[in-house]
């Protein structure tokens, strides 16, 4: 016999706001709640009577497994927040829908294999070298490193899409990206919003930043176009493999998608790898004795060389004090999807129509599937320990059709940066808490410093030794 769904319980709010003052206060905080005293599918209602928005979160991997991959039919993404941000940034990977995102998936997928993305390894580790180099001529030696993997992200995610325009469009990147970040996310939490076109002093500094960053992606596209016209050698940058991009089924992109494609990079390809950055450095400074064995483990396998991406195997601690990172501090808290049709997850109705948030920070730290969830202790990503967790248990980078596209290209320079300033550097000196800035988007809500310590050069004994 089949068993009747059960009717999704709510959250006890204010009689008037419900529960929007504690989701402005600490929103995660709010989530994590809920499921400690409702369960793992729960409705959290916020706003006043006429205005009150109602969220289905689903909190276990089962159910974050059905809304993102099995029945992802379901569950699309055009919630407030994906309309405000199709308005800013175009229709691009992030937010295109249906059709157009499975064609725009198909074309830009060959250019994020794990092969293709094996390519920037060098590009990756000069930017790297860069920063350690900007590091040794300050003397200091204290650098705080949410600014500074800030801006190597950025420099970074720009030489790779630009070449040798990178560093011309890092600076109007990071002029003009935070604020209409920003911008959007306020838009898409408000119930009600003023018409873009009215002049306010936020229309007007959002509608200037975007003319900036279209007017930089604009001239880009078309001095790329005018050189392979001319038969110059071509660019192997992102951006001139996005143009030549093609597949049999499809149109090639025309230069408004591949505008809106270089502008979702830049959003969602920064920040996020700038926040797992941060945080993995400073578990790392906050836990010596790990940061002193994932360095014997790189300085055996490097000994004092560049990382290339055939290291990269040989260096799996480097990979799992990422993931460890990323399970405490997934740069995407929640992902939202609107319910298309009325749907049975995990046992529960969720009904047409409503907003259904899925979120790694809490099922990150789910007791069913972490022991001790707030420890860091990486090695809860060795292969026998992986092998006995749920698949959807970690998801940082998404799940299903809609999952993160630059996923290997996000490893491959973390695991480069990290082998790399590891080798360089021993981090210590941080803050034992850091709190966080909640948007779409996790990070430090400020500085983060650290004290640098040269690690020397590695001698044959130690070498022998750690081998
Ligand atoms: C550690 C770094 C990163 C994290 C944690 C991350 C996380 C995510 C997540 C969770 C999603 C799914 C969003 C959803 O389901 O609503 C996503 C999608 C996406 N990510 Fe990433 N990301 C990272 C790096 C990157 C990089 C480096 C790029 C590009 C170069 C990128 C481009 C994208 C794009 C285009 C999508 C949309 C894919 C689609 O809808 O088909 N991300 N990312």
């Amino acid at each position: 016999m089949e068993t009747k769904p059960t009717e999704v319980p709510a959250v006890d709010g204010l009689p008037l706001l419900a529960s929007l003052l504690d989701l402005r206060r600490d929103p995660l905080g709010t989530y994590e709640r809920a499921r400690r005293e409702h369960g793992d599918v729960v409705r959290i209602a916020s706003g006043p009577p006429g205005l009150r928005t109602t969220i289905h979160f689903v909190f276990s991997a089962a159910g974050a497994q059905q809304v993102l991959a099995g029945q992802s039919a379901n569950f699309r993404k055009d919630d407030r927040f994906s309309q405000e941000m199709r308005q800013t940034f175009g229709n691009g990977l992030l937010s295109s829908l249906d059709d157009d995102h499975i064609r725009q998936r198909r074309l830009l997928s060959p250019l994020f294999t794990k092969k293709r993305v094996a390519d920037y390894a060098a590009a990756v580790c000069d930017e790297v070298d860069a920063l350690c180099a900007e590091w040794e001529a300050d003397r200091d030696g204290r650098p705080d490193l949410n600014e500074d993997m800030s801006r190597l992200t950025v420099r970074m995610i720009t030489r790779i899409l630009f070449g040798s325009d990178a560093e011309q469009a890092a600076k109007v990147v990071r002029r003009c990206m935070p604020a209409l970040s920003t911008y959007t996310l306020r838009r898409g939490l408000m119930p009600l919003n003023l018409p873009r076109s009215f002049p306010t002093p936020a229309n007007r500094r959002a509608r200037a930043a975007q003319k900036e960053l279209h007017a930089l992606c604009d001239r880009l596209i078309e001095q790329r176009r005018r050189s392979a016209t001319s038969g110059d050698e071509a660019g192997t940058d992102l951006l001139t493999l996005l143009i030549n991009a093609h597949s049999d089924e499809d149109t090639p992109l025309t230069d408004e998608e591949l505008r809106d494609q270089v502008l979702v990079f830049l959003l969602a390809g920064a920040d996020t790898t700038a926040t797992s950055l941060t945080f993995t450095m400073y578990m790392l400074a906050q836990h010596q004795n790990i940061q002193d064995s994932v360095r014997d483990e790189v300085r055996s396998v490097l000994a004092g060389r560049r990382p290339t991406p055939a290291d990269l195997d040989a260096l799996p601690s480097v990979e799992r004090v990422l993931k460890e990172a990323m399970r405490l501090y997934p740069a995407a808290p929640v992902l939202i999807r609107r319910a298309v049709r009325s749907t049975v997850v995990d046992g529960y109705a969720i009904p047409a129509g409503a907003y259904v948030y899925v979120s790694p920070w809490v099922t990150h730290r789910h007791p069913s599937y972490w022991p001790d969830p707030e420890r860091f202790a990486p090695e809860r990503f060795r292969p026998e320990e992986e092998s006995r967790r749920p698949r959807y248990a970690w998801f940082p980078l998404g799940g299903g059709p809609r999952s993160c596209i630059g996923n290997h290209f996000a490893m491959l320079q973390m695991k480069l940066a990290v082998a790399t300033l590891l080798q360089r550097y021993r981090f210590t000196g941080t803050v034992p808490h850091v709190p966080l800035e909640v948007g779409v988007t996790i990070r430090a809500a400020r500085a983060v410093d650290c004290t640098l310590s040269p690690v020397g050069r590695v001698s044959a004994d130690t070498l022998s030794r750690s081998r």
